[in-house]
């Protein structure tokens, strides 16, 4: 099997799902986010911050298409679908599966939805953000799992049971 790149809106489960992925398959966890943050020295909220949004998102791009990995799983943010060049390496070195979770499902989820480092545009909401973003994660993704799961042992279940064959 290849890499494995998941997908989704913020407070989807990539990040801790992912990791749990990584554990049952034997494979390797790279989490972007964290990348971004190791290259910038500051936190992700600190780097849109600075440097705005747009600008965040070439600088994300940029980062995710120098993702060189083997066997891993990959947690890419949430606006990755915002940039043809990182989702576009993400789907050439890895198989997509976007985490599809309702709206409100999120909302409920994220607690500090200022302070975790979403590249929103100015005024707008989290709705705002999925209404646009939805279609995106469908196009890009090669399988699509329903993350809206009781416990996060369901949703690693639910993605281990959709990568069966892959
Ligand atoms: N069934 C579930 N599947 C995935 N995450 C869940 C679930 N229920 C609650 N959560 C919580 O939702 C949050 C998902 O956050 P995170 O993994 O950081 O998402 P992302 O990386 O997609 O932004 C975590 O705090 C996780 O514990
Ligand atoms: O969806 C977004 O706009 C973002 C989500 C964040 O990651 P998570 O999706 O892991 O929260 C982070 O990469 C970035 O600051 C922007
Ligand atoms: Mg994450």
């Amino acid at each position: 099997m290849k890499n494995i790149t998941l997908i989704g809106m913020p407070g989807s489960g990539k990040s801790t799902i992912g990791v749990l992925l990584a554990k049952s398959l034997g494979f390797g966890f790279i989490d972007t986010d964290l990348v971004i943050q190791q290259q910038q020295g500051v936190l992700l909220q600190q780097v849109l911050d600075r440097v705005g949004t747009e600008a965040f998102l070439d600088l994300e791009a940029d980062a995710i298409a120098g993702v060189v990995c083997d066997r891993c799983v990959i947690a890419p943010g949430g606006s990755v679908v915002c940039r043809e060049k990182g989702i576009r390496h993400l789907k050439d070195i890895s198989t997509v599966v976007y985490l599809d979770i309702p709206c409100g499902v999120l909302e409920q989820r994220i607690q500090n939805m200022g302070s975790r480092g979403i590249a929103f545009q100015p005024g707008e909401t989290l709705a705002d953000v999925y209404r646009y973003r939805a279609p995106l994660y469908r196009r890009y993704a090669d399988l699509i799992v329903d993350g809206d799961q009781r416990s996060l042992e369901a949703s690693l279940s639910a993605v281990l049971q959709a990568l069966i064959g892959v």
